[in-house]
């Protein structure tokens, strides 16, 4: 680090191992909210505590700078305060994210999100309940064979241990009477929702289509949960209840109650190509936490907004007034925000270039960084090794080519390091979690987020309209 301490882009740059009276004051405004810090994390997604709340993004920032006094939290209702008395021969419509990559030959190649839906589908099935289950998968544009579900059947069967039917439509006379002899316990998967149109425009005639299959609605498509469609929020018109499954529960639990009251001191990683995509987040984290590490292609936006040559490294010209004022709402809030101060630059990019380390200061013209140093992975890990809850969204590096995987990859491994340790450890989505997973660490992860998009959004405070749409449960008083 000594090389470039002193130059004005690391002004900001500190210790990370003493607490700011800016933490402080984050951590004051934390315990207004509701969310008992005492909750156990790391809980199995089989079965939750389904009277803690369920917190929507609105209702958590809707609470800083309110007294403590009088402040009601809506928490949303759970398949698990559904009782078999309530599930008992009821069809219910379960909306899941079920979209998973397949390849040329129609093959699984990530099964994550239908493993992730079976704790929920489990449950309804235990409790006698006929389940309709209905996902999108790709973005068809009409009928697509490709698009087709048929390869999803024998994995899910194979998961839940029992033969599930499936529809070749997802409404019409077909699927109503395949519904109709759908027997309790048994699950019925729909055609591809999207291979209508009126699903993404939400359609309310549609959405009633769907619903008139049912009796009740629980979403647990957590990947899907930032789109307003019919199968997501359109449907909770005409299904009361209408609930929240366990993964939606989980991923909310963990992005939502995690990030906002978080056993300190909290580290937020943030990376990726551009800082245009990440400002929200970066803003939203802002809020929250002790320790912000950035990284990945948007670093060298804020280098240059410093005065530092970046040669030919991605750079948003637009974004460098901004970059400043970011760095400096970092310092105004005692946020302790490292910079990476090596990078690995490259003569192309492609995996067969010309690499070498240079200092965050000695960025050549004709070069372009394409992964952070091995002192700034030396100094992450030491900030890294102060926290008990950090949360990683975006890679260090183009860790797609060997080359420059080594940031991302030692971050992976410091928080599957952590992790074993009894740290929180949150991988919000994309392709941070495509990092883990090539490491082999994801296993260690306090909690894997199963939606790239839906995770940014709720990471930037944003509403879900899947979540949103739902019932709620109890009113808790803080
Ligand atoms: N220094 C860099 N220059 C160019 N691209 C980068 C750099 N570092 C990371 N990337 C690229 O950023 C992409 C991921 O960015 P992004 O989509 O913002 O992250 P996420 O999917 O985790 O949200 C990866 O494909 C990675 O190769
Ligand atoms: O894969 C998904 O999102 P993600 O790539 O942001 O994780 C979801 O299934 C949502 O798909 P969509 O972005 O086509 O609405």
């Amino acid at each position: 680090m000594a090389s470039v301490a002193a130059s004005p882009a690391f002004s900001l740059l500190k210790s990370t191992t003493g607490a700011t009276s800016s933490s402080a004051a984050t951590r004051a405004r934390a315990s207004l909210l509701p969310i008992p810090s005492t909750r156990p994390l790391g809980f199995s997604s089989a079965v939750l505590d389904s009277r803690f709340a369920v917190h929507v993004a609105s209702k958590v920032q809707s609470f800083r700078g309110r007294g403590t006094r009088g402040v009601v939290s809506m928490a949303k209702k759970s398949v698990g305060d559904l009782t078999s008395a309530d599930l008992k021969g009821k069809k219910v419509f379960v909306r899941a994210d079920l979209n998973v990559p397949l390849d040329d030959s129609q093959t699984i190649t990530d099964d994550t999100r239908i493993r992730a839906a079976i704790p929920t589908i489990k449950y309804l099935i235990d409790n006698g309940a006929k389940v309709i289950l209905s996902t999108h998968l790709g973005r068809p544009k009409g009928v697509t064979p490709k698009f087709s579900l048929a390869p999803l059947v024998p994995r899910l069967s194979e998961l839940l241990g029992i033969e599930v039917k499936k529809a070749d439509d997802c409404i019409g006379p077909e699927v109503e009477s395949l519904v109709a002899s759908l027997p309790e316990g048994g699950v019925l998967l729909l055609e591809n929702v999207r291979f209508y149109k009126e699903e993404e425009k939400n359609d309310p005639e549609f959405a009633k289509k769907l619903a008139s299959l049912a009796d009740l609605y629980v979403n647990d498509a957590f990947g899907t949960a930032h789109r307003a469609h019919a199968s997501t929020e359109g449907v909770t018109k005409f299904l009361k209840p209408s609930v929240a499954g366990f993964l939606l529960q989980k991923e909310l639990d963990y992005l939502v109650g995690a990030v906002s009251s978080p056993k300190r001191p909290f580290a937020a990683i943030v990376g990726g190509s551009k800082v245009s995509s990440k400002i929200g987040v970066i803003e939203s984290l802002l809020e929250k936490c002790d320790i912000l590490l950035l990284g990945g292609g948007m670093i060298f936006t804020f280098y240059k907004a410093q005065g530092l040559s970046v040669g030919s490294s991605l750079v948003e010209e637009d974004k460098l007034e901004l970059a400043t004022s970011l760095l400096a709402k970092a310092k105004a809030k005692g946020v302790s925000l490292l910079l990476p101060t090596d990078v690995v630059v490259a003569d192309k990019f492609a995996p067969d270039a010309n690499s070498k380390v240079v200092s965050a200061s000695g960025i050549e013209d004709g070069w372009m960084g394409l992964d952070i140093g091995p002192d700034s992975i030396k100094t992450f890990n030491e900030a890294l090794d102060t926290t008990q809850t950090v949360i990683w969204n975006g890679p260090m590096g183009v860790f797609e080519m060997e080359k420059f995987a080594a940031g991302t990859e030692a971050i992976a491994n410091k928080l599957a390091e952590l992790s074993e340790k009894g740290v929180t450890t949150i991988i919000g989505g994309g392709d941070s979690v495509a990092a883990v997973e090539k490491v082999g660490v994801a296993g260690v992860m306090s909690h894997i987020s199963t939606g790239g998009g839906a995770s940014l959004e709720l990471l930037e405070g944003k509403v879900l309209p899947g979540v949103i749409a739902l019932d709620e449960a109890i009113a808790v008083t803080v």
